[in-house]
């Protein structure tokens, strides 16, 4: 094919999102969409599952098969390579077995791992017998990965209580990958569900570091970890350094946090379109 060369190109970062899709589209792969494009990075999509689900929970699920799910990266990587990747739902065994061959098989490079677990609204997303190789074989190609408290807790089998917890548990998960050879991601356990503030602690070559913040008080809080973890790819992909993309990520959280949408009957969206309404 022959590009128009008359008007002159611009390239733009590129982030990719590997997840699943929230038709209601407050989490999932509409979360990440939204927030990559508020920040001025091209995105694309490569979906693990569908999801039946609005503010109230998730009413069932479809998974893409594993042939679809090699077809969608050899669609993206071999056209538009990502400059970093952002994974969240990844379903079943099957599926991260895939995501795993792929992103080996394609290099991929600065990959943000959120280990979706279970929705806030209860609803499992990730199978039981996907967790080793979530564990095993994903979690040890990530830049970064970014539990909540109660994912946290099942990766480093500590419960969680307080900021003490959030330390011990990071260094808990960290010593599991610096007994691995095939890769030790930084740690930021995040703590939306603490009783505290909602300070999120980073665990990074051997080096511990809080983002603090006040607990906003919104009970719109469908996709949070979704749009943190795909607001820190998307910086990344912008060429900042790990703690300054966590660092704008969580002001990103913050202000989109801040704004007053009320959509649905139950845990509502956040409001990407923060920088405009302001
Ligand atoms: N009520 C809140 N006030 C301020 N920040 C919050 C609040 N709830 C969540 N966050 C922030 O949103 C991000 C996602 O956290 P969390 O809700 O724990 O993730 P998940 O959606 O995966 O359960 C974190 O940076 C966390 O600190
Ligand atoms: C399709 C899909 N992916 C992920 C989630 C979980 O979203 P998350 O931002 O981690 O948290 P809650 O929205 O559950 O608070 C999801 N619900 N759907």
């Amino acid at each position: 094919m022959n590009k128009d060369k008359t008007i002159e190109k611009k390239k733009i970062p590129c982030a990719l999102t590997i997840a699943g899709s929230d038709c209601s589209g407050g989490a999932g792969i509409q979360a990440d969409i939204k927030t990559m494009l508020s920040l001025g990075v091209y995105a694309s999509s490569i979906i693990t599952s569908l999801t039946a689900q609005n503010t109230l929970g998730v009413r069932d699920i479809f998974n893409l098969t594993r042939h679809f799910l090699n077809e969608q990266f050899d669609a993206v990587f071999t056209d538009i390579y990502p400059d970093a990747v952002k994974i969240g739902m990844v379903s079943n065994k099957e599926i991260v077995e895939g995501i795993v061959e792929n992103l080996k098989k394609y290099k991929a490079k600065k990959i943000v791992v959120d280990p979706v677990m279970v929705s806030t609204s209860g609803s499992v997303l990730l199978q039981e017998d996907a967790i080793s190789i979530l564990v095993n074989e994903l979690i040890p190609l990530a830049t970064v990965i970014t539990p909540n408290i109660p994912e946290a807790s099942k990766l480093s089998g500590l419960e969680i209580k307080n900021r003490k917890d959030m330390i011990k548990a990071a260094y808990l998960i960290d010593e599991n990958y610096s007994k691995k050879s095939n890769g030790r991601p930084a740690i930021l356990i995040k703590g939306g569900h603490s009783i505290e503030d909602a300070n999120d602690l980073l665990l990074y070559n051997g080096e511990l570091t809080w983002f603090e913040n006040e607990r906003i008080h919104n009970d719109n809080t469908h996709g949070t970890g979704c749009t943190l973890s795909s607001a820190i790819a998307s910086y990344l992909s912008l060429g900042y350094d790990l703690k300054e993309a966590i660092k704008h990520a969580k002001e990103y959280i913050t202000n989109a946090l801040k704004c007053d949408f009320d959509l649905g009957a139950g845990s509502g969206p956040l409001n990407h379109a923060w920088k405009i309404t302001a």
